[in-house]
């Protein structure tokens, strides 16, 4: 499938700026000190949407994680998450966000159970109900996020890459955040951990959670985005969008993703 070029996407981004976008940059320049890195971005990503952003080191991909979390703010052009300013309502802004870093991190010596509870209290949403029925919504998101039940009561020292992210996934449900962040989700995965995770990142679509995944896996990004998006040198210099069954031309992304790291 041929890729769009920048002039379409252009056009069609600048046209449908939509407020059903949770996560929204417009023409966004921004970078660190007198260091420009991020150049013109657009960036509209709706509910139930995953998009993948793929690039060369450097070229900004974690700067564009970093601006919707508000750690970064830009020096031109508009960042939105649900509507909210994450320049001037960082705390706001992500409470509608959940950011999954390449290593998750947890409390070493809680239970997989405790440490959605004690995050969730954290975030101040751990809800009023009774305690049976706050166990129960963890335990559904603990289910949800394909952890085993009976890894809920052993604590997550022990657990894996993939197990981890499925408790940080299952935070995201139990919170129902309207927008993920991922920095490198499938790095050290194994074939069958990624597979279980692309499938799990099916389940965020199936709830409308608008996902925005930066990551170096081409073969995990064609396997289950809807969108992928090849930043280069702070711009985004291409987006494809997956359709009917054929969804990706792997070979044809591929030769993309090699030219831009050359
Ligand atoms: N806190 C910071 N202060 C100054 N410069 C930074 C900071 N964070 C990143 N940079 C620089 O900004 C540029 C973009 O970095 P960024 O981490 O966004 O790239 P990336 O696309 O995520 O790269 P990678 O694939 O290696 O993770 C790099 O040149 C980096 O050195």
């Amino acid at each position: 499938m041929p890729f769009q070029s920048k002039e379409n996407r252009l056009n069609i981004t600048h046209g449908t700026a939509l407020p059903d976008h949770v996560l929204e940059a417009t023409a966004v320049v921004a970078g660190y000190g007198g260091k420009t890195i991020l150049r013109q971005l657009d960036l509209h990503i709706r509910p139930g949407e995953i998009y993948a952003l793929l690039g060369a080191n450097g070229a900004g991909k974690t700067t564009t994680l970093s601006l919707f979390l508000g750690f970064v703010t830009p020096a031109a052009g508009t960042v939105r998450v649900n509507g909210i300013d994450p320049a001037t309502q960082p705390d706001e802004a992500r409470r509608h966000l959940a950011y999954i870093p390449e290593n998750v991190a947890l409390y070493e010596h809680l239970t997989a159970r405790e440490n959605v509870a004690y995050l969730l209290d954290l975030a101040g949403q751990r809800g009023d109900g009774a305690a049976d029925a706050a166990i129960a919504a963890i335990d559904n998101a603990l289910a949800a996020a394909g952890l085993a039940a009976a890894a809920f009561d052993r604590r997550v020292s022990g657990f894996s890459k993939g197990m981890r992210q499925k408790v940080a996934i299952a935070l995201a449900l139990a919170r129902k955040v309207p927008a993920l962040l991922l920095d490198e989700p499938t790095s050290g995965l194994d074939p069958q951990a990624t597979t279980e995770f692309n499938r799990l990142l099916g389940v965020l679509r199936a709830q409308g959670v608008a996902v925005l995944m930066v990551t170096h896996d081409l073969l995990s990004a064609a396997d289950v985005a809807d969108r992928i998006g090849f930043l280069d040198a702070g711009r985004l210099l291409e987006e494809v969008a997956a359709t009917g069954a054929d969804r990706f031309d792997v070979r044809s992304l591929h030769r993309r993703y090699g030219a831009l790291a050359a």
